[in-house]
């Protein structure tokens, strides 16, 4: 997939977590060209988030809607179908077959790439049991790239330290979305499974997600470009 990756900017997306479109649209004025790919989640999404998220797209970033849907299929098939009129370039849902099954029908033809969430990056092995799962991670991973690729999903969402069992699994086509990545020494927060930018690349993923390591840099811009400085020395 990286391959098909151009700009090498793409590989960074800025998690745009906070609590107002002036907000956001401040670190994208900070970050300016060396940040071209942008993440909205649910914080942003529900005050105003969607309409930045066209507006962003109008100005020429990508964006990467983080909604994480899940319900029961024929209503995630008619929210992803509303989804597609936005022009963002990927969509998340949770790796659960009938939701997955349910997206790629509402996505159809559209551009929007769908990713499946496989083991949210704060969870550990201890935190899957305490929500009545009898896997590990790395097995319920595998086990949902499987159906990702099954159901026709474009790409997971999944730890850097799961890169290499994932593409072993969904082969070279499918794209591997990272969140949880923290350069040497930045707090790692609620995150557990974590990698560095440059050990994320070399493990294979696609696109790092990157959120409070510059979001709530002293200098964002700074931070930014210091991410892709370690993108660029592993790719
Ligand atoms: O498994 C997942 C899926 C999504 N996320 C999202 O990515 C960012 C990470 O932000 P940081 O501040 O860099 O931790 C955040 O928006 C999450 O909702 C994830 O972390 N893990």
């Amino acid at each position: 997939m990286t391959q098909k990756i151009n700009d090498l900017r793409d590989r960074m997306i800025v998690a745009l977590d906070v609590p107002t479109v002036w907000d956001a649209y401040r670190i994208v004025s900070t970050l300016g060209d060396g940040a071209s790919f942008y993440k909205i989640g649910y914080r942003l999404a529900f005050a105003g988030g969607l309409d930045l998220a066209r507006q962003l797209v109008t100005e020429g970033k990508k964006v990467f809607l983080d909604l994480k849907l899940h319900d029961i299929g024929n209503t995630v098939t008619e929210g992803v179908e509303s989804l597609t009129k936005l022009g963002v370039t990927f969509l998340t849902v949770h790796a659960y077959p009938q939701t997955m099954r349910g997206a790629v029908e509402g996505r159809g033809e559209a551009a929007l790439k769908l990713l499946a969430v496989t083991a949210l990056t704060s969870y550990d092995d201890g935190d899957l049991k305490d929500a009545g799962y009898g896997l590990a991670v790395r097995d319920l991973v595998r086990l949902r790239a499987q159906q990702a690729r099954s159901a026709g999903v474009d790409g997971i969402v999944c730890s850097a330290a799961e890169t290499e069992l994932v593409r072993d699994v969904i082969g070279p086509d499918m794209v591997i979305v990272t969140p949880g990545i923290r350069p040497a020494g930045s707090a790692v927060g609620d995150q557990k499974r974590t990698l560095t930018p440059a050990e994320a690349i070399r493990a294979g993923a696609d696109h790092l997600v990157v959120g409070r390591p510059i979001i709530r840099a002293a200098d964002p811009r700074a931070a930014a470009a210091a991410v892709m400085d370690e993108i660029a020395g592993a790719a």
